[in-house]
C-alpha cells in the first residue's frame, strides 16, 4: 500500500523539483533548520520523491535498525559507479548481505585489528612525517592533507592488495581523487540526486565526468584483479583480492553472488568502494583535525602532555596505549563530531511498509540520516559550535565517555563497515604526527577558516600550516 498522506508533515515542495532548490547548496544546514522547525521526523522531496528525514539518533538507530531500511537510494552514483548494482554499498536484498558478510571477514583476516595492521599503519605515518619535513624545509609550510591522503590509500591498499603505492607514483590516489570530485561536484550540480538531469545536460552536470573517472578507476581496479589471478595459488590468499579470487573459484551455485561474470562485478565493485568510502573520509577527519588543533592550542598542548606521558619520546604509539590515552580519544571524538564529515550519511529506502511512530511509511520511502544536526543540535550539546574534546571525558578526565549521540558511521544494518578500521588509523595518525610535532597557523593566513566545501562529504577549504619538530 503506497499512501503517502500518513507521512509527518514538512516544508512545501515545488513539482518536479521537489525542495532540491532550498536543498542544493549546504543541504544539511537547511535540513538543520528544518529539524528545529518541524521537529526529529518531517517529509521533504528529492524531486518527486517523498523522504523521511530523521534528526534524533535514537530514532535514527530504531529506524535504521529495521531490515525494511536496509534498500538504497538509487543516486546517480549506485548506478554508475559500480557500473550497475554492484559489491556493497550499491547493492540490496540476498546480493548486499552475503557481500557485506564476505567483506567484513575478509577484512578482519587480512588485517584489521590484527597486530601485522599496526607497523603497516606506523609505516606510512613515519613517512608521512617525512614528507612533513621535506615540504616545510622547501616551502616553509606544509599541506598536511596530501600527505594523510597518500597515507589513507596505502593503508587500505595493504589490506587489499598487499601494496603500498610509491610516494614518486600517486596514479591510484589520482584516480580516486578525481572520482571523488566529480561525485562532489554531481552533488553541487543536482545530478546526483535527479539522475535525469544527464539526458539534459550531460556535460554541465558533470555525468560526463564522472562516468569516465569511475570507467578509469574500474579499469584500474579490474587490472589489478588481474595482475593478482595470475599469481595467485587457490587456498593460499594473501590479500582481500585473493580472498574474492577464491570464493569466485569455488562458487558453483548459479545464484550466488560470487558465481560467474557477476560475481567479478561484485567483487571489483566492493574493492572499488573500499577506496570510494574509506578514503575521502579518513583522510578529512584527520584533516580537520589538524585544523582544529592547530587553532586550538591549548588542547594541542594537553594532547602532547598526554602522549608525552603515556608513550613518550623514544617508541612508536600502539594500539595498546589507546585505553591509558583518553584525552587523544575525546579529541577524535570531538572532530568526528564538530567536522561531521558525511554530514547527511547515505540515503536509504525503504523496501516494505512499516508503521513507526504512529506513521504508516510506504515501501519506497527514502529515509534522510541528519547527523549533523544529530552532531550540532545545542539542545544535546550545549556550545555545539566550540571545539571542546572534554565534553567526552569523565569529571577528573580520566575516562572517555562514549556518548549514543555520536553517529558518524550512520546505524543500523549497513553501519559502515570500515569504522574499526578508521578508528585505529585516527588514532595512530594523531598519536604518532602529535607525538613528533606541533603545528602552528601558515603565518601568511594566520586566521583560521572552518568553513568546507560543500558535498556528500564535508571537506575542508585548502590550508597549509608550519610544522615544529618536538624531538
Ligand atoms: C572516518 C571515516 C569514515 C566515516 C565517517 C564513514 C562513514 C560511513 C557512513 C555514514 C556510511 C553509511 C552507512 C549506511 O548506509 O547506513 C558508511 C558505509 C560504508 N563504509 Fe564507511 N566511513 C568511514 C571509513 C570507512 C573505511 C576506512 C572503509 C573501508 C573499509 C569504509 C567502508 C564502508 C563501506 C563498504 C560502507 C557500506 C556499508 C553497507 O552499505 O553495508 N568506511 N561509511
Amino acid at each position: 500500500k503506497n499512501d503517502s498522506s500518513r507521512l509527518p508533515a514538512g516544508p512545501r515542495s515545488l513539482p518536479l523539483l521537489g525542495n532540491m532548490l532550498d536543498m542544493k547548496r549546504n543541504g544539511h544546514l537547511k535540513l538543520s533548520e528544518w529539524a528545529e522547525q518541524y521537529g526529529p521526523l518531517f517529509t521533504v522531496r528529492i524531486g518527486m520523491t517523498p523522504a523521511l528525514v530523521v534528526s534524533d539518533a535514537k530514532l535514527m538507530k530504531e529506524l535504521f535498525g529495521h531490515s525494511a531500511a536496509t534498500g538504497k537510494f538509487k543516486t546517480i552514483t549506485i548506478l554508475e559507479l559500480a557500473k550497475g548494482s554492484y559489491g556493497v554499498i550499491n547493492t540490496e536484498g540476498e546480493i548486499w548481505h552475503e557481500q557485506r558478510q564476505f567483506l567484513i571477514r575478509s577484512l578482519i583476516n587480512f588485517g584489521l585489528g590484527k597486530p601485522t595492521m599496526e607497523p603497516w599503519i606506523l609505516a606510512d605515518v613515519h613517512e608521512a612525517i617525512d614528507w612533513m619535513k621535506k615540504d616545510m624545509d622547501e616551502h616553509g609550510t606544509v599541506e598536511v592533507f596530501k600527505m594523510y591522503k597518500v597515507g589513507v590509500i596505502n593503508a587500505l591498499s595493504c589490506i587489499v592488495s598487499g601494496e603500498r603505492q610509491s610516494k614518486e607514483d600517486q596514479s591510484f590516489c589520482h584516480l580516486v581523487d578525481a572520482m571523488l570530485e566529480a561525485i562532489q561536484y554531481s552533488v553541487k550540480s543536482g545530478l546526483f540526486f535527479l539522475y535525469w538531469l544527464k539526458n539534459i545536460i550531460p556535460e554541465a552536470s558533470g555525468y560526463n565526468y564522472l562516468v569516465k573517472t569511475t570507467d578509469d578507476l574500474h579499469d584500474y581496479v579490474e587490472k589489478l584483479f588481474d595482475t593478482h589471478s595470475e599469481t595467485f595459488t587457490p587456498g593460499s590468499p594473501r590479500d582481500v583480492i585473493d580472498a574474492y579470487l577464491e570464493q569466485l573459484h569455488n562458487a558453483t551455485d548459479p545464484k550466488s553472488s560470487f558465481f560467474g561474470a557477476n560475481g567479478k562485478k561484485n567483487a571489483i565493485g566492493a574493492i572499488m568502494e573500499i577506496f570510494e568510502a574509506g578514503l575521502v573520509t579518513t583522510s578529512q577527519t584527520l584533516n580537520w583535525l589538524t585544523l582544529y588543533l592547530t587553532h586550538h592550542p591549548h588542547v594541542q598542548a594537553k594532547l602532547h602532555e598526554e602522549i608525552d606521558r603515556v608513550v613518550g619520546q623514544n617508541r612508536d604509539p600502539s594500539l595498546q596505549d589507546k585505553p591509558k590515552m583518553p584525552y587523544t580519544e575525546a579529541v577524535i571524538q570531538e572532530i568526528l563530531r564538530i567536522s561531521s564529515v558525511v554530514p547527511l550519511g547515505v540515503l536509504h529506502e525503504l523496501v516494505n511498509d512499516i508503521d513507526f511512530h504512529g506513521y504508516l511509511l510506504p515501501k519506497g520511502l527514502l529515509l534522510i540520516p541528519n547527523m549533523y544536526h544529530i552532531h550540532h543540535d545545542k539542545k544535546i550539546w550545549g556550545d555545539a559550535e566550540k571545539f571542546r574534546p572534554e565534553r567526552f571525558l569523565n569529571e577528573d578526565e580520566s575516562r572517555v565517555i562514549r556518548s549514543d549521540l555520536l553517529v558518524p558511521f550512520q546505524a543500523g544494518k549497513r553501519q559502515c563497515l570500515g569504522e574499526p578500521l578508521a578508528k585505529d588509523v585516527l588514532f595512530l595518525y594523531t598519536a604518532k604526527i602529535y607525538q613528533h610535532f606541533h603545528t602552528l597557523p601558515d603565518p601568511s593566513n594566520p586566521i583560521p577558516n572552518f568553513e568546507y566545501d560543500d558535498g556528500c562529504v564535508l571537506a575542508t577549504k585548502p590550508y597549509r600550516v608550519v610544522v615544529k619538530s618536538r624531538c
